[in-house]
């Protein structure tokens, strides 16, 4: 499904990522794992044409991402916050989002529907903008935005971060359970491990832009993460 080739980025003078090759099959649960710097962000901005590579490239579902736009219909993604609207409340913010995904507003609160207890009666019905909620709250909404018009690729940086445990248990089982029933390829980067051990399936550490690592989620894998880091 998605394929990097001899992918590189520089700044500078300074390589902040060197990927070599990497395969991620689709419906697989993909998670990217690796200490401040490491090139996690700059890989995913690679995947979504925010940033242009050095060498090499990435084709997701045989498109070439940074040389066509044909990735767009099946790919969502919430990095950080500039992906929102500020003066939108969430409601608009969804429907606009269905808007570009070809979702009329029934469709789009059919899916809100499905995430009510993830929004914990903090978003919908609120009339605050969303430059007006918190850090948390913001997440939610573009978390949830990214899963509307189904998407076959979610990319999700580090969606575990300001959200309280509750929403945490429940959003592992969201991840879980895209990947597995509907087979959409979830990719994800968090500096939590368990988190990351638990929802994926498969897990890459990347160090100083390499990837050092590329493990097939087990029992020992939370214990083999910890003793790397510890290192
Ligand atoms: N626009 C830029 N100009 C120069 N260097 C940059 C730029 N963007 C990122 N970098 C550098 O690229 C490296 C990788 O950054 P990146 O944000 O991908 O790391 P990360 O693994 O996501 O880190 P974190 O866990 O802190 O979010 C860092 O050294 C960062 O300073």
């Amino acid at each position: 499904m998605i394929t990097t080739s001899n992918l590189t980025k520089k700044y500078g003078g300074t390589q902040v990522l060197n990927m070599g090759s990497l395969e991620i099959p689709k419906g697989q649960s993909f998670g990217l794992v690796g200490n401040n710097g490491a090139g996690k962000t700059t890989y995913f901005s690679l995947l979504l044409d925010l940033i242009k590579p050095s060498t090499g490239f990435i084709n997701s579902n045989a498109v070439q991402v940074n040389t066509s736009e044909d990735w767009k219909p099946f790919t969502a993604s919430f990095i950080d916050e500039s992906f929102l609207i500020g003066y939108l409340t969430p409601e608009e913010y969804f429907y606009f989002v269905g808007e570009l995904r070809g979702q009329n507003k029934a469709d789009v609160n059919k899916v809100l529907l499905q995430f009510q207890d993830f929004f914990h009666d903090e978003i919908l019905g609120k009339r605050k903008y969303l430059r007006d909620l918190s850090k948390g709250n913001q997440k939610k909404v573009g978390i949830v935005a990214a899963l509307i018009g189904s998407p076959e690729v979610v990319i999700l940086d580090e969606p575990f971060a300001n959200l309280d445990p509750t929403t945490q248990i429940r959003l592992k089982s969201i991840i879980k359970d895209i990947a597995e029933t509907q087979g959409v390829t979830v990719l994800i980067s968090s500096h939590d491990l368990l988190h990351i051990t638990d929802v994926c399936e498969r897990i890459v550490v990347l160090e100083k832009g390499e990837i050092v690592k590329d493990l097939e989620t087990n029992t020992e894998t939370l214990k083999e993460l910890e003793a790397h880091f510890a290192n």
